[in-house]
């Protein structure tokens, strides 16, 4: 144990003697130290003057704080540390000899370094990389001699620099020559990046170098005023040298192998290198060669500071470099290896880590270790997973939940929190069935697709589709209206329509089939009509298109089932805040084939009532030309005009229903043993006498009294002219 705290000349250092060193108390609590220990050496190396003191004291009080328990690793790190400052100051002072100096110093580094370099959670500081460089800093104010620990030793832990190390490595054991690596990564640096800088040196093996930039003693030239980054053994640099040569490591022969750093500071001015010189941009960040990976700037400690809180030194200092650069220790190609290896804790926590369990390596694009956080990105969309939106994203929109909650009005978009205030109450079941199910998917429709209406047509694009595009225009008076009824014979374009509304409008677009809504969901209706409109509110602006709305909404009559009733009355009440909230741009379309049937409140509500007619004979030729545009046909045009006139009362669907038909005439006149053989080009072209075959068995759909309902109806509650 240590019983030795002595005082040379006017100032007191004290030493510790860690067993077996025997000491021997004096009296007068004076300690006599025995051979072996410091006490020991202060004796036999000079002869302690009687005069000075061992401050039994001082000594206990430092003795007590490394050796007790609540000494911290910093403290006792700080403690051996002042210890070494002492031996310094007493060889200085010739209080000590040479050699007792020697063995007290490595003593105490010793044990300096094995509380600073140990992986111990308790017992070192290595964990603690902000300690480490609070003692380095502070080592650095009392010894001009300190020097970064960021050293040329760190550049070579560098990703880049041991990519291209590598690279060159390869290459080198390729060609069985004794290349020099460091001309492998200029190449590869020059084909892959116009090279900006260079940090080049470290290698024993240097082959002959031709570049201009390099001499004949395998250094490369820096321009003058380069500063230049030195190994630790190098040190002091004389930091006004344009250029310098640092001695890095012996050749396998024993030749000191030099390098000459050019490293651009990262604080203060960068200098830019002749794009012409061959050198290697291995700087810190590719993206940004100007930037070299060495601040010059690290022999200033607030440079250095700076530099290690801003982040870059744990870019630097990557695992994956460490994992590269021991390997290359251990093919024992790099001399690199002699020189202390820093690894920060983050760096030990990774290998000790891939150790344990090793990983396939992920680069991260910020440092690794770190969790990238994503909003939500990583989450199972639970139930809105397949939710695909039907119309493109407008801007300003959020994704809720899922959910792309649509700014309503002209304002900005609403806050993700208000929508979903309005789903709060809703079954997530049925808000995915309507996202699934009920939100149209379907391909695009244009108006040029709809054949004749064009009253209709006209009338759905004042108060549906400009409205929609310009809320700001359609406001007041001019408001379009919540509701529409498109009502006609089966087959006429109504749900044509509703699709086309669909696409041209930029709305959102539901559609359901209300019957479905009093069949599918028996006892839970009236809930699905409230999820369907909270849903639209969300997205807005929305069209609900309800195909057979007269199921929905027939007149009430004394045997209607309870949940047909509920139904009813939930949709008048979602339809009656439709219309009563101007803010809302929700629009209900409902088609019929019934409008007869539908109540009275409901009809109210649906203010516009358009009547889908018919096609006429201009919409029938229009349709029958478009259909056998797509077909081989030969049909004249007197012979369209035929089918034109004989196709009277056919709805949209029976004109299309009879151009399927005769499209087969072609295919029913072959021999039922060609079918198999046939190419498409021996398929003879499509006849006006498929058309008369064709005319045989499709009849029109709609019945003349049928039609006269429609026509009356019209008359009396319809919008027409
Ligand atoms: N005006 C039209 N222009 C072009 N094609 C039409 C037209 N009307 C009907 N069709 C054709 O008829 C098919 C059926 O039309 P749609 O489903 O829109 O009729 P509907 O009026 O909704 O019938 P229902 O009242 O029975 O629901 C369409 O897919 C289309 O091929
Ligand atoms: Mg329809």
């Amino acid at each position: 144990m240590i019983r030795a705290a002595v005082t040379f000349g006017g100032s007191s250092w004290w030493g510790l003697c860690v067993a077996p060193t025997p000491c021997v108390s004096m009296p007068e609590g004076e300690f006599r130290p025995v051979a072996g220990s410091l006490c020991d050496l202060r004796t036999s190396s000079m002869q302690a003057p009687s005069s000075r003191s061992v401050h039994l004291s001082e000594w206990q009080k430092n003795y007590f704080a490394i050796t007790s328990g609540i000494c911290t690793s910093g403290q006792k790190a700080d403690a051996y540390r002042a210890q070494i400052l002492r031996i310094q100051y007493a060889w200085a002072n010739a209080e000590i000899s040479q050699l007792g100096a020697a063995v007290l110093f490595k003593k105490y580094a010793e044990k300096y370094s094995a509380v600073i370099d140990s992986d111990n959670v308790e017992t070192g500081l290595n964990n603690y990389a902000e300690s480490i460089l609070t003692l380095a800093r502070s080592q650095q104010t009392d010894s001009d001699r300190w020097q970064s620990g960021l050293s040329i030793n760190n550049v070579f832990k560098m990703s880049n620099v041991q990519e291209m190390m590598q690279a060159g490595q390869k290459a080198r054991e390729s060609l069985l020559a004794p290349a020099d690596a460091s001309v492998l990564i200029h190449k590869e640096a020059a084909v892959l990046d116009p090279p900006k800088f260079s940090v080049c040196g470290g290698s024993g093996d240097r082959g002959p170098i031709t570049d201009s930039a390099h001499n004949m003693n395998g250094t490369q030239d820096i321009p003058e005023g380069t500063p230049s980054t030195c190994p630790l053994n190098a040190w002091p640099p004389a930091l006004t040298n344009t250029s310098k040569t640092c001695p890095t490591s012996l050749t396998p022969s024993g030749e000191l192998a030099t390098a000459k750093f050019h490293a651009t500071p990262l604080f203060g001015s960068v200098k830019k290198e002749n794009n012409s010189s061959p050198t290697a941009n291995i700087g810190l960040n590719k993206s940004s060669p100007n930037q070299s990976c060495l601040p010059s700037g690290c022999e200033n400690p607030w440079a250095q500071k700076a530099f290690y809180g801003s982040g870059i030194i744990d870019a630097l200092s990557t695992p994956i470099v460490n994992k590269a650069f021991s390997k290359t220790e251990d093919n024992g190609q790099r001399e690199e290896s002699s020189l202390p290896a820093f690894k920060t804790a983050k760096e030990q926590l990774w290998i000790d880590q891939q150790k344990k369990n090793p990983q396939p390596q992920r680069v991260s694009g910020s440092s690794y270790g770190g969790v990238k956080k994503s909003l939500g990105a990583s989450r199972s969309r639970g139930i809105f997973g397949k939710f695909v939106p039907p119309v493109p994203k407008q801007d300003g929109g959020e994704q809720l939940g899922g959910i792309q909650c649509k700014p309503s009005g002209p304002g900005p978009a609403e806050p993700a929190h208000i929508a979903d205030e309005r789903l709060k109450n809703l079954e997530p079941k049925m808000i995915e069935l309507i996202m699934n199910e009920i939100m149209d998917h379907g391909p695009p429709v244009n108006w040029d697709d709809i054949a004749g209406i064009e009253f209709a047509k006209a009338t759905i694009k004042e108060i549906v589709v400009w409205p929609m595009m310009r809320p700001d225009i359609f406001t007041g008076l001019r408001g379009p209206p919540k509701g529409i009824l498109l009502f006609g014979p089966p087959g006429t374009g109504k749900t044509l329509i509703g699709k086309c509304i669909a696409s041209q409008s930029g709305a959102t677009f539901f559609s359901i089939s209300a019957s479905s809504l009093t069949s599918k969901w028996v006892g839970e209706g009236e809930k699905m009509v409230r999820a369907l409109f909270a849903v639209a509110r969300c997205q807005q602006p929305a069209v609900i298109f309800i195909d057979e709305i007269d199921s929905l909404l027939s007149q009430r009559a004394d045997g209607e089932h309870e949940s047909s009733r509920r139904i009813k009355t939930e949709f008048l009440v979602q339809l009656d805040g439709a219309a009563t909230c101007s803010e809302d741009r929700i629009l209900v379309v409902g088609a019929t084939n019934r409008p007869q049937e539908i109540d009275e409140a409901a009809r109210r509500r649906l203010v516009k009532r358009l009547y889908i007619p018919l096609p006429e004979a201009s919409a029938r030729r229009q349709m029958v030309t478009k259909l056998m545009s797509r077909e081989r046909c030969c049909l004249s045009e007197e012979e369209v005009t035929l089918v034109v006139r004989q196709s009277d009362g056919f709805s949209g669907a029976d004109v299309t229903q009879l151009c399927r038909e005769a499209s087969l005439g072609p295919i029913r006149s072959l021999q039922a043993a060609d079918i198999a053989t046939v190419t498409p080009d021996q398929v003879r072209p499509i006849a006006y006498i498929d058309f008369e075959n064709a005319f045989r068995t499709v009849r029109p759909s709609v019945s003349p009294k049928d039609l006269e309902l429609y026509e009356n109806w019209n008359r009396t509650f319809g919008c027409g002219r």
